[in-house]
């Protein structure tokens, strides 16, 4: 198995997603929005009955979701995994406002996806950022598995275009829990999760922009199957739909506890919506189906790694 630090002891917390609108072309006004949005959700009233511990943002949220526009509004972190990284010195406009808000919210911030590029390389990746409450960023996950299918008369859609896909799993700890990254079309890859709950997060969190072809079919099952094979609260945060966008974003945002009940859901339009995160389900479930210690590694060794 993997030597790893423990994960932190699982704690009661609030969740909140963003489920984002007005994601235009006008970058600036994305992130502005995008912060009012993330300001409401952590000031705001909520069916959870307490200030949210974590707010989410949606996948590709300060541009367009579309290979021709990844390249055009591609910034450069310049962060590298388990190094220290200052903020105010980023030359990311998209970092430096989420790391200010989630300052100014006093809030754990997955700050959904942005166009990254790596000037080491050159190469562009959708990336996610993560920043602590003090506005530190804290991890990062690039999308490792690529958007790109063709299901002939409904949509076609090819990232691998202008993008590169990321080579590595990638978690966070809070003071609550361990937190798995993932980004959208990840979800349909079922070792990514596995491996992220067999490194102790008990809570795996993908921001997402299913269609409205995939997502009737798909965007429920995958979380749910995500959330009930590992046995760990599972949600993503998907932009709003605009149809009078070029990508029609699924919505429909949404927390699945580890037996698969849906805790909260969102509609099509712009939304927060919350979730009390309780550890005490996370038990009762591991307890009951004790399918996390009942794996047979001997006969499926390949996977085990
Ligand atoms: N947009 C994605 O990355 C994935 C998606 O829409 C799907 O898997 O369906």
């Amino acid at each position: 198995m993997f030597a790893l630090k423990p994960a932190p002891t699982f704690k009661p917390f609030t969740l909140a997603l963003v489920q984002l609108g007005q994601i235009g072309s006008d970058k600036a006004a994305n992130l502005k929005h995008a912060r009012e949005m993330i300001l409401k959700a952590a000031g705001g009233e909520n069916n959870a009955g307490s200030k949210p511990d974590l707010v989410v943002l949606p996948e590709c949220f300060n541009s367009p979701y579309g290979h021709v526009h990844f390249p055009v509004y591609a910034e450069t972190i310049g962060y590298t995994p388990g190094k220290e990284y200052n903020t105010a010195n980023t030359p990311s406009e998209s970092v430096k406002t989420l790391s200010e808000t989630a300052k100014e919210a006093g809030v754990w911030l997955l700050g959904g996806t942005i166009p990254e590029r790596d000037d080491s390389d050159g190469k562009v990746y959708n990336t996610a950022t993560v920043y602590n409450p003090k506005g530190d960023l804290v991890a990062i996950h690039r999308k490792v598995h690529l958007f790109d299918i063709d299901i002939p008369g409904k949509i076609k859609f090819k990232e691998s275009e202008t993008l590169t896909g990321g080579s590595s799993i990638n978690y966070f700890d809070t003071e609550f829990a361990r937190i798995g990254l993932g980004i959208c079309y990840d979800v349909r890859f079922p070792e990514l999760a596995m491996i992220n709950a067999r490194k102790g997060c008990q809570v795996l969190i993908y921001p997402g922009a299913f269609n409205t072809t995939t997502g009737p079919l798909h965007w429920e099952l995958l979380q749910r199957s995500r959330a009930v094979d590992n046995q760990v609260f599972f949600s993503m945060c998907s932009p709003a739909r605009d149809l009078s966008a070029g990508y029609h974003a699924w919505g429909h945002s949404m927390v699945v506890d580890p037996m698969g009940h849906i805790l909260s859901e969102a509609k099509e339009g712009e939304e927060i919506i919350y979730a009390k995160i309780d550890p005490e389900v996370f038990k009762e479930a591991r307890a009951g189906i004790p399918v996390t210690t009942q794996r047979r590694f001997d006969v499926y060794p390949d996977v085990s790694a």
